[in-house]
């Protein structure tokens, strides 16, 4: 029998650290998204303000061009580069701490493309978190994942679905550990209680409400994910951390709200950082 260990608010104050007063933008990370085809721009807009708004240092959106302009509405903060300039991402994919492709990347054909070309281009010291379309398309064409990055999984159930082959039904902890450990991924599988599998340990989230259930709440875990990566140094308990703070953030808001939206969890995470970082 696998063992499947509870997230509890503890992860909070191991991961997020005060931050020193001798830093600046370049500490927190340099983070790239990538996603957001016309139809589905909301999903790299919602996933790009959870980085942000939970402290990565330098974030740019890799998106389709109909996007800039609602990005920079939603975020100033962010960096907008046009997908179809390969050539103006590239070095930008190359220099970054964290790249995290798939929320509203869209299935067709230059998906794939741009799929491939991240796939080939990311490194070791690099981290990657691979959700949404990005998923699908893995699993669809049956993709290698790439071999000297820390890559880390974010599938729902069915997304986990079509990359392992284990029908909803069957996903028990011991067959998505084997085909965790089978990636040499950490997984991230979504659902009303969230389950995070990480170097042979299973971990179970402890929050989360049905106010959650709403597009684009998935994007902006992402966001997160990639966020919480880029600035703290153990990334399997970066990734429990930001799981948490996720739910976390929604309980509260369920306490007085009937639905939680997605961008309200980004607006609410400084002052849920601040309140639960180290001492
Ligand atoms: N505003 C936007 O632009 C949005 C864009 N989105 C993007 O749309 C693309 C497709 O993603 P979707 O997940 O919507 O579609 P998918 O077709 O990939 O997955 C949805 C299907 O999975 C099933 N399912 C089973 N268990 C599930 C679970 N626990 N959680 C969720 N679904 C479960 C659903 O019933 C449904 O049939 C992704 O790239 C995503 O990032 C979505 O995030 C929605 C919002
Ligand atoms: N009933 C629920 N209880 C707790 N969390 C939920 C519930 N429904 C959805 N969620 C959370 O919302 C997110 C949905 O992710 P996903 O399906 O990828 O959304 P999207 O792709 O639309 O952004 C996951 O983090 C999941 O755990
Ligand atoms: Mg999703």
């Amino acid at each position: 029998m696998v063992n499947v260990k509870k997230i509890t608010n503890q992860i909070l104050t191991d991961v997020i650290r005060k931050r020193p007063a001798n830093s600046f933008k370049g500490t927190y990370g340099k983070i790239v998204l990538i996603g957001g085809s016309q139809n589905f721009g909301g999903a790299i807009i919602m996933a790009s303000l959870a980085a942000v708004y939970s402290g990565a240092g330098l974030v740019t959106t890799i998106t389709d061009p109909s996007n800039q302009t609602p990005l920079h509405d939603w975020l100033p903060e962010a960096m907008f580069v046009d997908w179809n300039q390969f050539e103006q991402a590239e070095p930008i994919i190359k220099s970054a701490d964290v790249v995290v492709i798939g929320p509203g990347l869209g299935t067709d054909p230059s998906a794939l493309t741009l799929l491939t070309k991240v796939f080939h281009l990311v490194e070791s010291g690099q981290k990657l978190v691979i959700d949404g379309s990005a998923l699908t398309l893995l699993a669809s064409n049956n993709l290698p994942l790439p071999k000297d990055s820390v890559n880390i999984l974010t599938p729902h159930q069915m997304e986990w679905q079509r990359v392992s082959g284990i029908r909803i039904a069957d996903q028990t902890p011991e067959k998505n550990q084997a085909a965790a450990n089978q990636r040499h991924a950490i997984v991230v599988i979504k659902s009303h209680r969230t389950q995070v599998y990480a170097d042979n340990h299973v971990y179970e989230n402890t929050g989360g409400t049905p106010a959650q259930a709403t597009g684009g709440m998935g994007d902006t875990l992402a966001g997160m994910v990639g966020g919480f990566v880029a600035q703290f140094k153990d990334p399997q308990k970066a990734v429990l951390a930001a799981v948490y703070s996720h739910s976390a953030i929604a309980d509260k808001l369920a306490e007085k709200q009937y639905v939680v939206l997605p961008h309200q969890i980004s607006e609410a995470l400084p002052k849920f950082m601040y309140k639960h970082q180290a001492k």
